[in-house]
């Protein structure tokens, strides 16, 4: 049978391990897809010593590769929005396949790329843009598609995870970890996207719009990153039988949705609690299935190119489909667009709060008193020693309540004359996964 020719556009990470596993793993890639599969071309500024290109067509211009009259599937694997948006929609144009990695480009631009893709009768596949490596689009899309998702939260930020995890273990800067999860190759070209939670937004947008049938909207995702989190946070959190994780939450309401990303107390013993170092997972919840959790490498070089490598054989195994019955884009026929999603201010959740008092007597009495004219009710109150400068640090749990309201509160406390800086909050969640 003819071979299905690929063109393979950027060899950094992702792309040198898409090369790699395609060629060592070539006949079992054969035999499952039911007919050969190359990379008939790539498309690389510079040549990659972990990858021998020798036997391959190389160019220096993704455009030449994307304009090859041969090539079948174009592998888009540079990043960022606007070459990598120019080179998809001129595959697209050209009634090439498509599969790519960037998240980025599907959560902003993907409802005009699927538009695209849709008239021209291409697929385009982005399985590795979420999660790395766990076939995460895969699960939800079509192994849940019995299902209304009640809601789903995921540790799907890699860096962030490694950073966390290794700060913690082994009392490590925020910077000196973030430094070696670079050289590891698995943050962002802009790091920022890792640690102020723009990747992990992403991705959660992708995630909301194939679990409950939203468009493609990452400007309503309240995000928040990791990169205000202390050791001492981590410590104290620790020591009430709470994880901190960096989660992305959507959940279905009766009024809408939330779609929201930051840093997260859990219970240690949630399954999410212990996901460590760069791996990734998400805990999806659907009414009939009940909790369900897929977990993984979230990045990395050959975990994220399984996922490249499985979108090609999926894009070949419907190459041949009518065009009517392939598995929509994203999972739902039609986009429901009449979904409201919340603003982080209508958002219920229950908060650790920190903070730090001038030691007088009555502050703690001033503090309660704030928070219960905000109808906030304090679950844990936990005060530590003065310290030198007779500052006490305070660590407050609360029951469940408005963000609205918490907000309010804060800005009562803050303007305390008793309390020295600002209010660190952390969302707390008790995610059940029984
Ligand atoms: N690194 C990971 O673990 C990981 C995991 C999942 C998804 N992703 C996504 O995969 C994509 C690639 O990430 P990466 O980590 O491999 O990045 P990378 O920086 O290692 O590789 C990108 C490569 O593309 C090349 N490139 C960029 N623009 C080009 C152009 N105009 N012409 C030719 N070459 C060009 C760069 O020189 C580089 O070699 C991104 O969208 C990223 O978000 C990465
Ligand atoms: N920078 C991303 C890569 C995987 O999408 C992460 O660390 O999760
Ligand atoms: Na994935």
């Amino acid at each position: 049978m003819k071979p299905v020719k690929v063109g393979l556009c950027g060899l950094g990470t992702v792309g040198s391990g898409t090369f790699n596993v395609m060629q060592r793993n070539a006949s079992e890639i054969t035999r499952r897809a039911g007919r050969p599969i190359m990379i008939e071309q790539v498309g690389a500024r510079r040549d990659n010593p972990d990858c021998d290109t020798t036997a391959v067509l190389v160019s220096r211009d993704i455009f030449e590769v994307v304009n090859n009259p041969e090539i079948d599937i174009i592998v888009e694997l540079i990043g960022g929005y606007d070459t990598a948006y120019e080179l998809v929609m001129q595959a697209i144009a050209n009634g090439k396949h498509v599969v790519t990695a960037n998240k980025a480009l599907i959560a902003v631009r993907g409802n005009e790329i699927f538009q695209a893709a849709r008239e021209k009768g291409v697929v385009v596949a982005f399985e590795a843009a979420v999660a790395g490596g766990i076939p995460i689009i895969k699960s939800i899309r079509e192994g849940l598609t019995a299902n209304q998702i009640n809601w789903l939260a995921g540790i799907i930020n890699g860096t962030g995870n490694y950073i966390l995890t290794h700060m913690r273990d082994e009392g490590r800067t925020f910077e000196d970890v973030l430094a070696e999860a670079q050289t590891l190759g698995y943050a962002e070209a802009d790091p920022t996207f890792d640690v102020e939670g723009i990747d992990a937004a992403h991705k959660l947008t992708i995630l909301a719009s194939i679990a409950f049938g939203v468009p493609l909207q990452f400007d309503h995702v309240y995000t928040e990153g990791i990169s205000r989190i202390s050791a001492e946070d981590v410590a104290q959190a620790d020591a009430l039988g709470y994880a901190i994780k960096h989660l992305g939450i959507a959940r279905r309401v009766a009024n809408g949705l939330e779609l929201r990303v930051h840093p997260t107390l859990i219970p240690k013993q949630r399954l999410l609690a212990n996901v460590d170092g760069v791996k990734n997972a998400v805990m999806a919840h659907g009414d009939a299935v009940g909790p369900t959790l897929y977990y993984g490498a979230g990045a990395g070089s050959e975990p994220t190119a399984s996922s490249v490598v499985a979108d090609i054989v999926d894009v070949v195994r419907e190459m041949g489909a009518d065009v009517a019955s392939r598995v929509p884009y994203l999972a739902f026929a039609e986009p429901n667009r009449d979904v409201e999603i919340l603003p982080m201010e209508a958002i219920e959740t229950a908060y650790y709060l920190r903070l730090v008092a001038v030691d007088r007597p009555g502050v703690l009495a001033r503090v309660a008193t704030i928070l219960s004219e905000q109808g906030i009710s304090i679950e844990a109150i936990i005060q530590k020693d003065a310290n030198d400068a007779d500052l006490v640090p305070i660590i407050l749990l609360t029951h469940r309540t408005r963000e609205s309201e918490m907000n309010e509160a804060i800005r009562q406390l803050e303007a305390l004359a008793d309390i020295a800086g600002d209010v660190m909050r952390i969302r707390v969640e008790s995610l059940n996964d029984q």
